[in-house]
């Protein structure tokens, strides 16, 4: 009996969505179905590039093939993507950004820029569309990281006479940081409220076009900015880094706190461990554990999220931080395939939470 669309539907509405748990049918994930004798193709349409469980779907999906359709068919899955948002069509601001993620850490210098920049050209080379905020106030560190200290971006007149900032572009994420506008050494101006309307100015005033994610990399602690971040933008998710020291986790727990607080209310994606341990090139083998073992794990399981991933201390990741070089940018290396299995982590945290939760929306403060 010749194979029908049907046939080919049916079997694929037995394939679950692991992390959805909805099957791919119920989900309009598949598209394009094709037969052609025992030849079977559709096209699986994931929630973002970066998805972990590519290979388990696909191979989920040439099972369900042949066992209930036809043992001997030639199964051809086209996996592709479509990043999901949870924002409202037409919305007032950043209109064709999917998804705002804002990156926080409590403690000061416990690598939440290293950490960010190296995410951010995970994501994407993918194959995603990524933009980058460097809202960091104390010290903007993404043009050195980027390697674009010289750049100034551009400001152009729209057609319809609005003055929009062409944010630069470097390795191919749109990168916007206050360290443009100003010198290093005059930081200081931009505190209290300049800097919250600085930062107002240069997320929404940005050319940013079509994003599948923008990352918001914060100052340290619990500031003015991290409240005018929210009344300003919808953000889909915050994402805290800390070190497992004790002093850095009492500070992530309040900057975790903060976002949850119910007139603020973002949902916290997961926490990175950075600097987790430390193990030397010639002893590949030995984890020395300076700043504590185990506390980004504690953190995260204190507060029900997930622990997104654990990045050691390693010289190679500060040293391509310092060239402008980050260490994602080594593909095959060690720092390399902790940063794309964080970056994966983050996307699929990003899908689940489109899927199981509800709008993002700029909080208005009530007090
Ligand atoms: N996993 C790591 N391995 C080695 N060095 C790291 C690692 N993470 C960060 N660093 C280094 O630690 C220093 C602080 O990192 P970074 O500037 O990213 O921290 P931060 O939390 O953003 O700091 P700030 O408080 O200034 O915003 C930098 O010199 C960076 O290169």
């Amino acid at each position: 009996m010749a194979i029908t669309q049907e046939d080919v539907l049916r079997a694929l509405s037995y394939v679950e969505e692991p992390d959805l748990g909805k099957d791919l049918v119920t989900l309009n994930m598949i598209e394009d179905v094709k037969i052609d004798g025992l030849n079977v193709s559709f096209s699986v349409i994931l929630t973002t590039p970066a998805c972990p469980l590519k290979e388990l779907i696909h191979n989920a999906c040439v099972r369900a093939i042949h066992t209930m359709v036809d043992k001997d068919a030639e199964v051809n899955v086209h996996l592709t993507s479509r990043v999901t948002t949870a924002r409202a069509a037409n919305a007032a601001v950043l209109n064709g950004v999917k998804n705002i993620i804002a990156i926080a850490s409590g403690k000061g210098g416990v690598g939440k820029s290293t950490v960010t920049a190296n995410l951010a050209l995970a994501l994407a080379r993918t194959g995603a569309k990524v933009g980058l905020v460097d809202a960091d106030i104390s010290g903007p560190s993404m043009p050195t990281m980027f390697g674009v200290e010289d750049a100034r971006p551009h400001v152009f007149q729209t057609p319809e006479g609005k003055n929009l900032i062409q944010p630069v572009v470097q390795y191919g994420v749109k990168l916007m940081s206050i360290g443009f506008l100003a010198p290093a050494e005059s930081a200081i101006v931009w505190r209290g409220p300049m800097a919250s309307s600085a930062l107002k100015q240069f997320i929404t005033e940005v050319d940013w076009g079509e994003l599948d994610y923008l990352l918001l990399d914060l100052p340290p602690g619990t500031s003015d900015i991290h409240l005018t971040l929210v009344q300003t933008v919808p953000v889909t998710g915050a994402v805290i880094v800390t070190t497992p020291q004790k002093v850095a986790l009492a500070d992530a727990q309040k900057g975790l706190q903060m976002f949850r607080q119910p007139q603020i209310n973002v949902p916290v994606l997961g926490v990175v461990e950075n600097m987790a341990w430390f193990t030397p090139a010639e002893l590949p083998e030995n984890k020395y554990y300076i700043f504590g073992q185990g506390g980004g794990k504690a953190l995260a399981d204190k507060h029900e999220v997930p622990l997104l991933g654990q990045i050691p201390l390693i010289q190679s990741i500060r040293e391509n931080g310092d060239l402008g070089t980050p260490a994602i940018l080594e593909p095959g290396t060690g720092p390399a395939l902790l940063f794309e299995q964080l970056a994966e982590e983050l996307a699929r945290q990003v899908s689940i939470r489109n899927a199981t939760q509800g709008r993002t929306q700029i909080v208005e403060m009530t007090s």
